[in-house]
């Protein structure tokens, strides 16, 4: 049996949690090739590819879009930041957000796209369609 060895002194906890923190940094910056890559690694790895097919991944997308809707569902307008809902509710949000994140990813990789570049032209493009009102100063 595998024993996990706890930190005991007070320089050994601040490791700990400085480790931690910098672990949860590096996650939150990161960016659509590496999660691409995680996905392309875990369908590999239980030999998942044959399902990955575009269409599949579309319609995963779609019932993962459903489950999110869920959350949401009969609860009236929902203020910015979601005051009032529990903790709990919150993570669930998170991984069925990541859920249709995720399968959007591996769809687009899957077709052969490159959502990174797409995703920052198509921001140009919409700036072009939809000019800033000039601010008088
Ligand atoms: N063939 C599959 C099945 C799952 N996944 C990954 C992508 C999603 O992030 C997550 C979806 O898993 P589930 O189908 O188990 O869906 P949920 O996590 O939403 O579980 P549940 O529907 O039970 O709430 O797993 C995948 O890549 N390929």
């Amino acid at each position: 049996m595998e024993v996990e060895k706890k930190a005991t002194t007070v320089e050994e906890v601040r490791g700990v949690e400085e480790e931690t923190k910098k672990e949860e940094a590096a996650a939150s910056d990161v960016s659509l090739k590496e999660l691409s890559k995680k996905l392309d690694d875990f369908a590999k790895e239980r030999d998942w590819e044959m399902y990955h097919a575009p269409r599949n991944l579309l319609l995963a997308m779609i019932a993962e879009v459903g489950e999110l809707s869920e959350l949401f569902m009969w609860k009236g307008e929902v203020a910015k930041g979601l005051p009032g809902w529990k903790e709990s509710e919150k993570e669930h949000l998170g991984e069925e957000l990541s859920d249709v994140l995720l399968y959007l990813i591996r769809l687009s990789d899957m077709c052969g796209v490159d959502l990174g570049d797409a995703a920052t032209r198509k921001i140009v493009k919409n700036a072009v369609k939809y000019p800033a009102p000039s601010k008088s100063t």
